[in-house]
């Protein structure tokens, strides 16, 4: 496995002058140089995909809102849909996006308050927020359950 990484590496490394001779030049590290996915990779990946998930869940905010505004028929196919199972599934994702997110935005100002570089702060600070979002969107859940009920 290492060995197929260092040629990956070898090979990309070697490139041409215009007069044709060979010259082996430094390349900054690709994916193929990495073993596997780390904590750094792990949360920036998906600080980039919830970022995505959170603007389409933005879209059925914006229906939400629109049906509010044009009346109890088109509401009810709101709460019709975000009722239904698929609807429930929807918005359990949408609360963990968005606390995942927002956790890993608050880690970013951490950093860019210019704390939290070393690896074992960042294995700490990634495992807060994959933690966090887990805690904040069951008790997201929870909160809104005791108001619907109540
Ligand atoms: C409506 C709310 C939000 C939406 C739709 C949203 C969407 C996005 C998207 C699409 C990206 C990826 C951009 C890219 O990789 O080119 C991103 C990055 C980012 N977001 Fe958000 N975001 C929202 C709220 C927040 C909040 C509340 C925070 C902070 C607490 C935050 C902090 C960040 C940071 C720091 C990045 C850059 C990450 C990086 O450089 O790797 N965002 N956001």
């Amino acid at each position: 496995m290492a060995e197929n990484h260092h040629d990956a590496r070898e090979a990309t490394m070697v490139g041409r002058r215009t007069d044709g001779t060979l010259v082996r030049r430094p390349l900054s590290p690709h994916l193929q140089v990495y073993d596997m996915l780390q904590m750094t990779s792990a949360t920036s990946i998906m600080h980039r995909i919830t970022g995505s998930a959170w603007s389409v869940g933005l879209a059925f905010f914006v229906w939400w809102i629109v049906a509010l505004a044009s009346g109890p028929a088109a509401y009810a196919n709101v709460q019709w849909f975000m009722g239904s199972f698929i609807g429930v599934i929807l918005l359990f994702g949408l609360t963990a996006v968005v606390w995942y997110h927002t956790l890993a935005g608050v880690r970013h100002l951490y950093w860019d308050a210019g704390y939290g570089y070393d690896i074992p702060t960042t294995y700490r600070t990634g495992w807060a927020a994959i933690i966090g979002t887990g805690v904040l969107t069951v008790l997201t859940w929870i909160v809104a359950v005791i108001a619907w009920a109540s």
